[in-house]
């Protein structure tokens, strides 16, 4: 009998499929690919190049993308720090029970505090949290502006936007950067191929 939070009288089940018999059903590792950066600087791109990418190779993977949840499972949160927190997490924790499922989960929130995404990875095993850093400058990703958030975020129509008046946390020690080559960015595909290699190589692309 445990207590957990505001529950008290609970139990944990355990079944006889475990995690280790899901990844040699699927030929793969469990993990979470978690991909942090800046409004506009690739984040939902390379979240579908890579989940392409995977699933040409016959991996298992599943998007979790901030703007996406928020239509659903974040639609109660705002954008002020603690929904912020609030937001990464249940998607730490909803991401946590797809690795537990053998896939390979790709998250893809700006997540701007470092120690909300530390929080994350501290509910992984060790070495299944591959935190990627969208590593491009405030100027592209302005330039950018897919959807006009930064022109309205400069004209004072939307408050605390990252990266204007609201702070961006970058990584400390995350596993993989992505950034600009002589001031030009990698095409997605040459992105999406920096993460495949590294997954190949740490073994989570066989079971
Ligand atoms: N104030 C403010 N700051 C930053 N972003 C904003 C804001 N308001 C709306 N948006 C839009 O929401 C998308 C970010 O959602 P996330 O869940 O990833 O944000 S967070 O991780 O909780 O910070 C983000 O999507 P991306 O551009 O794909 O990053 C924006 O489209
Ligand atoms: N590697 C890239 N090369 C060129 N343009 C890119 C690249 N990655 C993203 N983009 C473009 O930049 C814009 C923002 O990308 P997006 O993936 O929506 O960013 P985010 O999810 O971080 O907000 C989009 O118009 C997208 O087509």
């Amino acid at each position: 009998m445990s207590s957990v939070g505001k529950s008290t009288n609970i139990f944990w089940q355990e079944c006889s499929v475990g995690k280790s018999d899901r990844e040699k059903l699927l030929k793969q590792k469990g993990c979470v690919v978690w991909i942090t950066g800046l409004s506009g600087s690739g984040k939902s791109t390379l979240a579908c190049t890579l989940g392409r990418e995977l699933h040409n190779r016959g991996k298992l993977s599943y998007i979790l993308d901030g703007d996406n949840l928020r239509h659903g499972l974040n639609k109660d949160l705002g954008f002020k720090a603690e929904d912020r927190a609030e937001n990464i997490r249940r998607v730490g924790e909803v991401a946590k029970l797809f690795a537990d499922a053998g896939l390979i989960c790709i998250a893809s929130l700006i997540s701007p505090y470092r120690k909300d995404r530390d929080s994350c990875r501290a509910l992984l095993s060790d070495k299944s949290f591959i935190e990627v850093y969208m590593n491009m400058p405030l100027d592209l990703c302005e330039a950018r502006d897919p959807k006009g958030l930064y022109k309205l975020a400069r004209a004072g129509k939307i408050k605390g936007f990252t990266g204007i008046d609201d702070p961006y946390e970058p990584p400390l020690n995350c596993e993989i950067e992505i950034q600009q080559q002589d001031g030009i960015c990698p095409s997605p595909c040459v992105m999406a191929g920096q993460v495949v290699n590294y997954l190949e190589e740490k073994g989570f692309l066989h079971a």
